[in-house]
């Protein structure tokens, strides 16, 4: 890359001040220069190829990196690595694997502008946002740092002065496969976890995001990981399908959409793999007339409008109790209206470019049909042209706020995966928590009440696996994260992730003479 760690404070500085490698960091003019496959330690161009994909930065439509993606001999080769590094780390103590994971976290946050930067460059996501992603990336490396240290397993007295005891061991080579919308902070949730166990990885992030998950694979090195640990391998489906087939890999953690997230498991069941599962979405934000409104209608800008909506857990079927419908309504439209978009790159910035244009083309196409059957656009819902010029190619909408709608239309139903945001009222609590639950998603839900028995009694009847209580989209790296339903399975981040990156191995010891019946 363009940026070396020592220049990582100089991020910090005024633009104007910054030294011409920092420059080039900006918008409009950043390349990615380097390789994007990192095997053995190190930077390497792919040893095969199955085809190049294209880059993009988001917020300009100009192309930053031209890459192959990797074959067969690739993947082979990046497996191997990581087989012959699982030998050494897995024989680690987990203190030995708690300091190397705490050097990491140290470097990304000494690195965070730097990173953020890229991350901003390549999603199109707000600066301002993407420094949250790379807080929520350390905290969890920090976090599974401390229980490295601490995994153990049971004691079990048995008869006659035997006993039994539970070893906690890795699994070995695991695959991560990442979606675009949080490229570096998907790739740690799944690393820190996986690494802490003892395990090695080979990641493929999603090839619309190749460029960030290098700085995370050169950190871990420089962290003092051994080469080969940490893997990154570039590429679609194809290369997607090498990975999850391999013979030597033992288990795949997948973040992306539900159909993908089929395939996935079919591959896995082939070789008795576990998976983990983190799809997508549909979620919903329930609003008790009981509210502080001022505090509802930030908690439904930001169960919306992060990363310009494309978050698998957000609340888009915002459920608003009747009595306070038109103020919950007026007020939400007037913020939303107000949301500043434009280049990620500057500070006041809040929502930037979407990951391209197919994918501006698909959200606007839910919004013409949601108006086609009955939705009233009440906000948005159309491109927007920055005044900028170099943004004239961007990939900008105006985030949409939606009325009229109703639980049978496909922009309640699917999941669009952009900034469109759409209100339901209801009545009553039996009636609106059989609405929320009709939905084969199951990944996250919000209620929003000052009546706190309701609020419990309601979570405790909502089908989603991520529940949030007067708040929505926070993200801390103690609790656990994922899905019911279709939106998948297995959790990332909290104690449990461990249960998902180890085997549990139970030794049965014999302190007498062996009874046989024979
Ligand atoms: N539950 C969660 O934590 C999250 C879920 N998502 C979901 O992800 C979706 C958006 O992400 P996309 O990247 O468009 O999803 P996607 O499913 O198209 O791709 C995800 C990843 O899978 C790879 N892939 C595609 N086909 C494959 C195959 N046959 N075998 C192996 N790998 C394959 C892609 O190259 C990419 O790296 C949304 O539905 C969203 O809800 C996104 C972020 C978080
Ligand atoms: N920080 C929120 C993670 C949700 C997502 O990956 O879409």
């Amino acid at each position: 890359m363009l940026l070396g760690a020592g220049l990582a404070a100089l991020a910090r500085l005024p633009r104007s001040l910054r030294p011409a490698s920092l420059a080039a960091m900006s918008t409009g003019t950043f390349v990615v220069s380097q390789p994007l496959n990192y095997r053995g330690g190190a930077r390497v161009d792919p040893a095969d190829s199955s085809g190049t994909e294209k880059a993009f930065e988001p917020a300009t439509g100009r192309v930053i990196a031209t890459f192959t993606c990797s074959g067969e001999k690739e993947v082979n080769l990046a497996v191997q690595d990581a087989k012959a590094a699982f030998k050494i780390w897995s024989q680690k103590s987990g203190m030995e694997r708690c300091r190397i994971l705490l050097e990491a976290a140290r470097i990304i946050r000494e690195r965070k502008d730097e990173i953020a930067t890229m991350e901003t460059i390549n999603n199109g996501k707000s600066i301002f946002e993407a420094r949250w992603d790379i807080d929520t990336s350390w905290q969890c490396l920090e976090y599974f740092a401390g229980l490295a240290g601490s995994m153990a397993g049971e004691y079990i007295q048995l008869p006659g002065g035997s006993f039994g005891y539970t070893r906690r061991e890795p699994l070995g080579v695991c695959v991560g496969i990442g979606a675009w919308n949080y490229p570096f902070q998907i790739a740690c949730w799944k690393s820190a976890p996986a690494l802490a166990c003892g395990n090695a990885m080979v990641f493929k992030p999603s090839p619309f995001t190749p460029a960030s998950v290098l700085l995370l694979a050169e950190i871990y090195t420089e962290a003092g990981m051994p080469p080969g640990l940490f893997n990154v391998v570039q590429g679609g489906a194809a290369t997607g399908q090498l990975l999850c087939q391999h013979p030597d890999v033992a288990k795949v953690s997948f973040t992306g959409s539900v159909p993908t997230g089929m395939k996935i498991m079919e591959m896995a069941a082939k070789g008795i793999k576990p998976v983990t599962l983190e799809l997508g979405g549909k979620s919903p934000l329930i609003i008790f007339s009981d509210c502080d409104l001022e505090n509802v209608v930030k908690g439904a800008m930001m169960a919306n409008f992060l990363t310009q909506g494309e978050v698998c857990c957000n609340g888009t079927r915002v459920f608003v109790q009747r009595e306070i419908l038109d103020e919950f309504t007026r007020e939400v439209v007037k913020r939303t209206q107000k949301i500043k978009i434009g280049d990620p790159l500057l500070e006041d910035t809040r929502m930037g470019p979407l990951i391209n244009r197919p994918h501006l083309e698909r959200v606007l196409g839910f919004v013409k049909l949601a108006k086609e059957q009955g939705a009233k656009v009440l906000c948005g819902g159309d491109i927007h042209v920055p005044e900028d010029p170099k943004l004239k190619d961007g990939y900008y909408m105006r985030p949409c706020v939606l009325t009229n709608c109703r639980d049978d239309m496909t922009c309640v139903k699917e999941e669009i995966f952009g900034p469109v945001m759409s209100i339901l009222p209801f009545d009553t609590e039996a009636e609106v928590l059989e609405r929320a639950n009709d939905t084969s998603f199951g990944l996250a839900a919000g209620v929003f009440t000052r009546d706190i028995q309701r609020a419990h009694r309601v979570v405790a009847k909502l089908q989603a696996g991520m529940c949030f209580i007067n708040n929505y989209n926070v993200s801390p790296v103690e609790l656990p994260f994922g899905g019911y339903k279709k939106s998948g399975f297995g959790r990332e981040n909290g104690r449990v992730a461990i249960e998902y990156y180890s085997q549990l191995k139970t030794v049965c010891v014999e302190m007498g003479e062996v009874e046989s019946v024979f």
